[in-house]
């Protein structure tokens, strides 16, 4: 009798149970397994795959629910991590668990996903089996060394075993020099418009942007990828307003441009002053990845043009210290030539100047 033997290295591919460990023993007829798969969480949380934060929050908490009901998992992973336009209201959905199986980060690598079946033994094999001592083929998990039973068992000997299954939802995460991040409504897509030639949608209400917009800026000896983010809020990190799914795409970038709205709080309107908004969203990206707001970042001051903004600006530059900042018009295109200045800077590492909590005066 040939066995496969279990592996001791643990593959991505295995969350959660997608392979069973002994093909021959019947009790595993179903090979999306349900049994270990909490086990292998775990085992793979230390070795081959690195757990989403989102999933080490929840991991523990999960543990039960999916010795349980494993197999649900998959499609749970497949509808909460797909944001659609209806969904952008519900800012307070929640998300279940995210777990990373393998990150592709380099052209031409490979992972396995899933693994193919045993192949069966065809009818060429057969009819040259039938003439000649049988031999078991490498690997075989069935007992082919008896050639009396052979001739009266000719199907079974000719069967395969059916390949692993599992399903998996594919992310992309935006790869750009710079990210624009601000509360929806701020500017961030007009202002990417005016530095590029991209054309994203614009509206005067909250996250008329609900996938990342890219543009490009040219320089003579540079091209710089901006990606325009969708708008966070307060609870990003939480997924409120489908935080999960645009902060994710930040990770990628390595400079950090915030878009603050100067009018949000102006005229009698609601909003939250700029450098609160700050505030919020240094926390939600630490919320998210610890350390990412410490990237190379500048602050873009938008609507400037709006009435009594600069003297919300003049309040800004007090409140926040030691980090550049760009007073901008998107609208009429005002201040763009020095922030690309600036972004060209940051992107170059000719100055490199992360944010904190500690460099605003929030009170
Ligand atoms: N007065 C003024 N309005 C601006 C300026 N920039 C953008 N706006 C307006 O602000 C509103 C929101 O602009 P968007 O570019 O869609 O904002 P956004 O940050 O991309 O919003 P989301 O996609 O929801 O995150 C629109 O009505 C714009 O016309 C500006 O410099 N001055
Ligand atoms: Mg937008």
């Amino acid at each position: 009798m040939i066995k496969i033997q279990p592996s001791t290295d643990v593959d991505p591919w295995e969350i959660p149970g997608a392979l069973v460990d002994d093909l021959s023993d019947p009790s595993n007829g179903n090979l999306i397994s349900t049994v270990s798969g909490a086990k292998r969480v775990e085992e793979i949380h230390g070795t081959d795959c690195t757990l989403s934060e989102n999933a080490e929050t929840n991991a523990q908490k999960s543990v039960k629910s999916r010795e349980v009901a494993s197999t649900d998992e998959f499609s749970q992973l497949s509808t909460a991590s797909r944001p659609s336009e209806s969904d952008a209201n519900d800012i307070g959905e929640k998300q279940d668990i995210l777990y990373n199986v393998a990150e592709v980060t380099e052209e031409g690598q490979r992972i396995i996903i899933a693994r193919g079946g045993e192949g069966g033994l065809g009818n060429v094999s057969t009819y040259k089996d039938s003439r000649n001592t049988l031999t078991a083929k490498p690997g075989s998990t069935q007992d082919i060394s008896n050639s009396e039973d052979h001739d009266s068992d000719h199907s079974s000997l000719s069967a395969g075993l059916p390949g692993s299954e599992t399903v998996l939802v594919l992310e992309l995460k935006s790869i750009a020099d710079v990210s624009f991040v601000g509360m929806p409504n701020a500017g961030k897509s007009t202002l990417l418009g005016a530095i590029s030639r991209a054309k994203p949608s614009v509206g005067s209400y909250a996250f008329t942007t609900l996938r990342p917009n890219l543009g490009n800026l040219n320089f003579d000896d540079l091209s710089i990828t901006v990606a325009d983010i969708p708008g966070l809020i307060k609870g990003a990190h939480q997924n409120r307003g489908l935080g999960h799914a645009f902060l994710r795409h930040i990770e990628r970038t390595k400079v950090l441009a915030y878009v603050l709205d100067l009018g949000a709080s102006l005229n009698g309107r609601k909003g939250i002053p700029p450098w609160e908004q700050l505030g919020d969203l240094i926390l939600e990206l630490e919320y998210h990845q610890e350390g990412l707001s410490k990237r190379p970042s500048l602050i873009v001051a938008n609507k400037i043009d709006e009435e009594g903004a600069d003297k919300v600006y003049d309040e800004l530059k007090r409140r926040v210290h030691d980090v550049p900042m760009f007073p901008v018009c998107a609208v009429l295109e005002e201040g763009i030539p020095e922030l690309k200045a600036g972004l060209k800077m940051l992107v170059n590492g000719e100055v490199s100047c992360g944010l904190c909590l500690d460099q605003i005066l929030l009170v």
